[in-house]
């Protein structure tokens, strides 16, 4: 089985890219496998640039090829927020359940039909010696007013996937895989990797 490094921290998107990969005959390390590769400021203003910058960052230092996925939500009502800063909305330490009170209370008198929103994801995919590549993919939903479902991870549980008319955090992994954001975007590279690698 072909081994791929996928340049995250974030135990979510480790889990839901080791079953997406293993379907398709790649087994994944991440950072947690690498655990002296550094944190990669995230300084660009959009999903793609971090993603580059995570990917190329690492790829450079182990010399290899690296993907890295950049992704967040993204309200109507809020301006768009907390997009880029999603992870980190609630403050530095990174905390799901906070970044879910803060959207919950900016988002508790705004009416059902102004509450849509979707998730993106931007992968980047650097080879050394070669131009990095990106590609990405959305979600459409809406904000719910209260939490619902267990699985998943970040703002699942608040987060009505439209396409399966259930909270993301009621599908299973493999009905997620099937209409995210990140779902999306793997079908694309999926499309383009023999090409790319
Ligand atoms: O409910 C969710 N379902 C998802 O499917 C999802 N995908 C992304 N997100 C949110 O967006 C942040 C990413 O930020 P991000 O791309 O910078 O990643 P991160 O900092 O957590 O890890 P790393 O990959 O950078 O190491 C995450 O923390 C989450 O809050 C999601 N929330
Ligand atoms: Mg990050």
């Amino acid at each position: 089985m072909s081994e791929i490094i996928i340049a995250t921290k974030n135990k979510g998107k480790a889990e839901e890219f080791k079953k997406m990969f293993a379907s398709l005959g790649y087994e994944v390390k991440t950072l947690h496998d690498y655990p002296d590769m550094p944190d990669v400021e995230e300084t660009g203003t959009t999903f793609e640039a971090n993603a580059v910058l995570k990917a190329e960052e690492i790829s450079r230092l182990m010399n290899r090829p690296v993907i890295a996925d950049d992704s967040g939500l993204s309200i109507d009502a809020l301006e768009g927020r907390p997009g880029i800063f999603s992870a980190r909305y609630a403050g530095e330490d990174k905390n799901d359940e906070a970044n879910i009170d803060k959207v919950l209370e900016e988002m508790k008198h705004v009416p059902e039909e102004k509450r849509d929103a979707r998730f993106y994801c931007a992968l980047a995919v650097a080879i050394p010696g070669k131009k990095t590549y990106t590609v990405s993919g959305t979600c459409e939903g809406k904000i719910l007013y209260a939490r619902k479902g267990t699985n998943g991870f970040g703002y699942d549980p608040i987060f009505w996937a439209n396409a399966k008319n259930k909270a993301m955090a009621e599908l299973t992994s493999e009905e997620k895989a099937a209409i995210s954001h990140r779902g999306q975007a793997l079908k694309q590279l999926e499309k383009d990797l023999p090409t790319i690698l």
